[in-house]
Order: structure tokens, then sequence, then C-alpha cells
């Protein structure tokens, strides 16, 4: 497919989005006309029905493109101290009056976490950690939005309760898949690198360990089924001695039935006085109110509705009619801004497996990752998108909670997540577009809608989060301003041979 309408300079591209004027943005009009780079255009806009009360930017031309690109380019551009600016609003989940010394680590653990590049904690490390490390033990609930340190406030924690002299597991900690077990694995050898006393244990398929034998190291961290079958079957690990217990990703650890019946009957065979820790940045109502039952007298960080996604993360929506339309639309993205990595995420492996063929036929360098591979194929794909070996992941809803790329500059929902019965899942989408902006960074969310159904799955999907409403005659200003939840639409037809 031909994409030279966009490969325009950027000088060019600046200029044409000087021309700021011929740029028409409007809601529920039939026709907009505009002029741009001399030429008239007329713009098709979707129905009435279709725009709900989203800002809709008919984007035809290249001067109107252009603007766009501008637009996204300057959301994705990040000034040097950005983390330090957040870090000091306090509005921000980044934001804390404490030093990493005010908390009271140990000398060895602030060397790591120094060593990591962290100069001050989070909120919810700031919040969790005194909660976490508090005489007697007490059990947490605790929310704060994708990529703001949640993983390093339960490994410091840990960390913090283990007693380096005793030779046997004493933190448990349990997450939903592989590869991210691996990724909290190597979070913790990270943190914990200037105190090598204490070890760490991977329970995870594939880490056969001799029969008979017990565990020596501190901490272990796997995923449910082997936990279990380490504490149950194979008598790797004594339940009864472990002090602390680490449900990361908690809240799908409680949704989905088989995680949630190995979760419990872990955590059946701890001590009743084990520390019970629970994360994730999303809570459905109902799964927030088992947590409460099963946790007993628990201490709780939770975040209102509209607090739960970032601002730093720009989410649009683009307009097409198939699924064609929307490989066509992910080109034209492509040959418009420059992407450093990015997630695309379908509903299905088949059309995952599609799509990452298209685009390998395009000379992009892509990676698929999907539910069927074998986990070690998946953390292997995992580690070299990280390594920035390929540049596109496509992947469906098995990437789309907790996996931390920092480069990941965009997401694509290709396919908008929906549950079995085709309602919108919320916190799958928080999740997904949770993968870029993290800690601090600027991301984009696209979201490609193709039907009436997709665009009434938005449309919920936007009231369900309580986004604010743009004006649309501020569109312009309000991406620039990054205010808060701009959805807007860029149409998919632009730049097609
Ligand atoms: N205090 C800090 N200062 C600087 N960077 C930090 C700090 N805490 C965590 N980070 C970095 O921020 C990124 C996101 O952190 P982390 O993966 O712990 O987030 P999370 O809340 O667990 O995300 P998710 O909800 O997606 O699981 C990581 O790359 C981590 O190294």
């Amino acid at each position: 497919m031909a994409t030279d309408s966009w490969a325009l300079a950027v000088d060019e591209q600046e200029a044409a989005a000087e021309s700021l004027g011929s740029l028409q943005i409007k809601e529920n009009e039939e026709k907009v006309k505009t002029e741009a780079n001399g030429k008239a255009k007329v713009f098709h806009p979707v129905s009435q029905s279709d725009q709900g009360h989203f800002v809709c930017c008919y984007l035809e031309d290249r001067a109107a493109q252009s603007l766009l690109n501008k637009l996204i380019r300057s959301n994705l551009v990040n000034t040097t101290n950005q983390v330090e600016v957040l870090q000091r609003d306090p509005n921000s989940p980044l934001y804390s009056v404490k030093s990493f010394e005010e908390l009271r680590l140990k000398p060895q653990l602030l060397q790591g976490v120094y060593a990591m590049g962290f100069n001050r904690p989070s909120k919810i490390q700031e919040n969790a950690l005194p909660m976490m490390l508090a005489e007697p033990p007490q059990n947490l609930i605790a929310q704060s939005q994708s990529g703001t340190g949640k993983t390093a406030a339960f490994v410091l924690a840990m960390l913090s309760r283990v007693d380096p002299a005793n030779k046997w597991p004493q933190c448990l900690c349990v997450s939903p898949t592989y590869e991210l077990a691996l990724q909290t694995g190597k979070v913790i050898e990270q943190m914990g690198k200037f105190y090598p006393e204490v070890k760490l244990e991977y329970a995870i398929r594939g880490n056969k360990l001799e029969r008979g034998m017990k565990i020596q190291e501190q901490i272990v961290i796997g995923t449910p089924g082997t936990v279990l079958d380490w504490c149950l079957k194979l008598k790797f690990i004594d339940p009864k001695k472990i002090k602390v217990f680490v449900l990361d990703e908690a809240d799908v650890m409680i949704a989905t039935q088989g995680h949630q019946d190995q979760s419990i009957r872990i955590q059946r065979m701890l001590p009743k006085d084990c520390q019970m820790l629970l994360f994730s940045a999303t809570f459905e109502d109902s799964v927030w109110k088992f947590a409460q039952r099963i946790v007993p007298d628990p201490n709780v960080i939770k975040l209102k509705r509209e607090e739960e996604t970032l601002d730093t993360i720009k989410q649009y929506y683009v307009l097409c009619n198939n699924k064609e339309e929307k490989f066509l639309a992910l080109c034209n993205i492509y040959g418009a801004i420059t992407i450093a990595q990015a997630m695309i995420f379908c509903h299905t492996r088949k059309t995952a497996g599609w799509l990452a063929g298209e685009l390998s036929s395009e000379g992009h360098q892509v990676a698929l990752l999907s539910g069927e591979m074998m986990v070690e194929q998946r953390a292997a794909v995992i580690e070299r998108f990280r390594e920035g070996k390929e540049k596109v992941l496509v992947t469906t809803n098995v990437c789309a909670r907790g996996i931390d790329v920092e480069q990941v500059s965009v997401v694509i929902n290709f396919d908008l997540p929906v549950d079995k019965d085709g309602n919108p899942d919320n916190e799958t989408y928080l999740h997904r577009i949770g993968r870029t902006g993290r800690f601090g960074k600027r991301g984009l969310a696209i979201n490609m809608v193709d039907s009436k159904q997709s665009m009434n799955i938005l449309n919920r999907i936007q009231e369900h989060f309580k986004w604010v409403k743009v004006p649309p005659h501020q569109c312009g200003t309000m991406v620039r301003s990054y205010r808060k939840h701009l959805v807007a639409v860029i149409t998919a037809k632009s730049g097609t041979t």
C-alpha cells in the first residue's frame, strides 16, 4: 500500500500544521468545508449517533493531518524533568512528601532503590510502605494506577520483612502469568542486589526441583498452579512458615475462576497471622467486595473512579469500516509519527496473526504474542521486545497486564476489549492503555472503531470512567494543554491510494 502522502518531511508537516485556521473541528455538523494547502476539501462526518459526546476532528488532507501529527508528537515529547515535576504535584500519583530515607528502609535496600535510578517514592509507595512495614503486620488491599510503582512497593515490603538468617521461604508472591512472575522476580533481584543474603526462587512451569527437597530461598515468586503444587503436592514450601503473601494483579486472581480456586487454596494453608497484600490498578466493585471478605481486617488504599486513568496518556479513536481499513489507518499512523515501540491489542489470536503478517509485509519488525504459545516462548518474545529487537508487539489480552516496557509510547486497540458477552471490559481497557505512559512518561492510546457496536463500546467505556467531555472548539488547545481524557477522531481514510 502507498503511504507517500504521509511521507512529508517534518518541516513540511510543521509548516502545514501552522495553517491552524484550515483545520475545522466541528461537532454534530453534516458537512464541513475547509481549505488546506490551497485545496478545497469536503469532509464527511460520521453520523451524529456515532459521535456520542466525543469530540470529532475531521482530518482528511495533509495540512489537517500534519496538525494532528504535530499535536501527537508534542504529546510524546518528554521534558527532561517530567517525572520530577510530577513528583512535586500533589495531584499526581507520583507525588510524595517523603524521601525513601524517611520510609526507614534497610540501608541495603536504599542502595538498591537508588541503583535502580529511583529518586523519590511515588504516592502508592509512600502510603503503602509504612502500612506494610508497621508492627504488628497489617493486611492491605491497594489500588494505584498502572505504572505507578506498585511492584516496587510490595517488593520492598517483602525484602524488608524476610529474616535472611532463616533458610526457608517466608514471602510468597503470586502473579497471574509466567512472564509477569519473571518480571517481578527481576525487580526483586535488582532491588535486593546489595542484600545478597536474601535469595529468590521461581515457582514457575519448567523450574523442576528434585523431589523431596526443601527450598532454602526466603522469597518465592510464581504462578498460582505451580505455587499450589509446591506447597501441597511436592511440599517444597512449608506454607505454615510464610509471613507475607502477595497477590499481584489481585482483581484478576480473584475474578478468574481457576486462579481464584488456586489462590484461595494457597491462602487457606497459610498461618492465621500471615500478612496479606493485594495489589492492582483496577478492582471491579464486586471483586473489591470479595477481596474485603477474604482478607481479614485490611487497610485499604482505593482510587475514585475518575482517578483511575492517567493524565499522561492521551486517548484517540479512529473511525474505520472494516478490518482492512483499520490496518490502513494503522499504516497511516506509522507513516505520520515516530513511534519508539508500540503494543497492538487484538481480540483473537486469528486477527493478531493476520495483523502481524500484514505489518511484517509492510516492513515493520513485528513480534507476535498470543495465549497458545508455550510460556517460555512468550517470555522470550517479551524479552526481545524489551530489548528493542522488535518495535511492534501484536498481542491478545494475554499481555494486557503488568508488562513494563519503558519505550512503549503507543498502545493501539485494534479491537476494543470486550468480555465473553460482548460487553465493554473496562478493567482490561485500563490495563492495556497502561502499557504506555509508565511512571510519568507520556503515552498515546489509539482505539480503532469499525462499527456502531464498537462505537457504543467505546462510549460505554468513556461513561464508566466519567471522562470529561471536550468542547469541540477547544479541541486543539486541549491537546496542547494536556487536558484530561481527550478522545478525538482521526479518520481512517487519509493518505490512502
Ligand atoms: N519511585 C520510583 N522512581 C522512579 N521510577 C520508578 C519508581 N517506582 C517504580 N518506578 C519504575 O516505574 C515503572 C513502573 O513501575 P511498576 O511496574 O512497579 O508499576 P505498577 O504500578 O506495578 O504497574 P502495573 O499496574 O502496570 O502493574 C517501572 O519501570 C519501575 O522501575
